[in-house]
C-alpha cells in the first residue's frame, strides 16, 4: 500500500472534520475522495501532504511512517485549485525551479523540464509568462511543476474546479491519460460525482468526517453500500419502500403485473433521448420518477393522466429507503 492512513480524527475547535479515517491508497492508482462540501475531504488530503496536523491517528507513505513528517520531506507533489505561479518566470522556469532548489545539474534540469512540457502539451509556450495562459493551460503547468521532482505520491485538491465546465471534462480526460502514461500514485479531491466516475480508478466516499465507502466506479454505482452513496453517485426515487434508480423501473399499462405498485403518470418531461416521468403512487407521498426511452414511451401511449404500474427492474440496484 502506498499510503496508509490509520484512525486519523482531527478537530476544528468543537467541530469534527475526520471522525476516525482509515484508509489504503493502492500503489500506482489514481484515486478520488469525493463527497459533498464540508464533508472533510480537503482536511484528509491535507493531512497526507502534512500541510495539516492529525489529532489523531498516523499516516504512512510508501512503508515510512510519516505522521510527524514536515510536507517536504514526505516526497510528495500538490496541485491546488488556485494554483500560485512565480508570475515574473517564463513557464519552463516555473516548471524548473523544484530541481534549481534541489541544484541539480543544469542539463539535467533543461532535459527534464522539456520532457515535462512536452508530456502536458506545452511546449510551444516554454517561453510565456503564466498570465499568458489560460486556466487550464496553467493547471497544465502547476501539473509538470508538481512532477518535476519525481514525487511518490501526487496529491490534487479540486485542481480543475475552477474552470469551466467543457475544460474541466477535457483536463479530466487529458488526466486519465497522463497517469495511465507515469503511474505515479495520485489522489484528488473532488464533489463532482461524473468526474470521479469517469477518471479515477477507485474511489473513497467521503460525508460528515466519515469513510461512507470504498470501490471502483462499478462497485460504488451496481452496489452502494448506504442510501448516501446510492443518492450521491447518481438519481435515485423511492418506489415500494427501497430507493432505486429512476431508470430501474420497469413501466407497464397492463395490470396484470405481479407485485407492481399503480399509478398515474401526473407530469412528463422530454429530455434529449428520454423521458421523464412522474408518477403518483398515493397521494400523500411524492411521486416516484420514472426514466424510459422516447420509444418505450410512443409505444406505451403515455401522456399524463395515463394509468401505469411500477416495478423494480430484475437487475435494478436497491437500497432500503431510510424512513
Ligand atoms: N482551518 C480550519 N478551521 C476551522 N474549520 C475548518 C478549517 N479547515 C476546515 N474546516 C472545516 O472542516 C470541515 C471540512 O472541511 P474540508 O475543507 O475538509 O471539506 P471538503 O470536503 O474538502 O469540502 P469542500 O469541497 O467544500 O472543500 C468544514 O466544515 C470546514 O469548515
Amino acid at each position: 500500500m502506498s499510503i496508509h492512513v490509520d484512525g486519523v480524527s482531527k478537530r476544528f475547535g468543537d467541530f469534527v472534520a475526520l471522525d476516525d479515517v482509515s484508509v489504503d491508497l493502492p500503489t500506482g492508482q489514481l484515486t478520488a475522495l469525493l463527497g459533498p462540501s464540508g464533508g472533510g475531504k480537503s482536511t484528509l488530503l491535507r493531512i497526507i501532504a502534512g500541510l495539516e496536523t492529525a489529532d489523531t491517528g498516523t499516516v504512512t507513505i510508501e512503508g515510512r511512517e510519516a505522521t510527524h513528517l514536515p510536507p517536504q520531506k514526505r516526497n510528495v507533489g500538490f496541485v491546488f485549485q488556485h494554483y500560485a505561479a512565480f508570475k515574473h518566470m517564463s513557464v519552463a522556469k516555473n516548471v524548473a525551479f523544484g530541481l534549481e532548489i534541489r541544484h541539480r545539474p543544469k542539463t539535467e534540469v533543461k532535459k527534464r523540464v522539456a520532457e515535462l512540457l512536452e508530456l502536458v502539451h506545452l511546449d510551444q509556450f516554454a517561453h510565456r509568462l503564466p498570465s499568458q495562459l489560460s486556466g487550464g493551460q496553467r493547471q497544465r503547468m502547476a501539473l509538470a511543476r508538481a512532477l518535476a521532482v519525481e514525487p511518490s505520491v501526487l496529491l490534487l485538491d479540486e485542481p480543475f474546479g475552477a474552470l469551466d465546465a467543457k475544460v474541466r471534462k477535457e483536463l479530466r480526460e487529458w488526466l486519465r491519460r497522463l497517469h495511465d502514461e507515469v503511474h505515479v500514485t495520485s489522489v484528488f479531491v473532488t464533489h463532482d460525482q461524473e468526474e470521479a466516475l469517469e477518471v479515477a480508478d477507485e474511489i473513497v466516499v467521503i460525508n460528515e468526517g466519515r469513510v461512507e465507502q470504498v470501490g471502483t466506479p462499478d462497485q460504488l454505482y451496481d452496489a452502494p453500500a448506504t442510501d448516501f452513496v446510492m443518492g450521491f453517485l447518481g438519481p435515485v426515487t423511492r418506489l415500494g419502500g427501497a430507493q432505486v434508480r429512476p431508470h430501474d423501473i420497469e413501466v407497464s399499462t397492463d395490470p396484470g403485473q405481479p407485485g407492481a405498485v399503480p399509478g398515474r403518470v401526473v407530469r412528463l418531461l422530454r429530455v434529449g433521448f428520454e423521458v421523464r416521468l412522474w408518477v403518483e403512487t398515493a397521494p400523500s407521498e411524492e411521486p416516484v420518477s420514472v426514466t424510459v426511452t422516447r420509444a418505450h414511451q410512443r409505444q406505451l401511449a403515455l401522456g399524463e393522466g395515463s394509468a401505469v404500474w411500477l416495478s423494480p427492474t430484475s437487475d435494478a440496484t436497491r437500497v432500503d429507503a431510510v424512513v
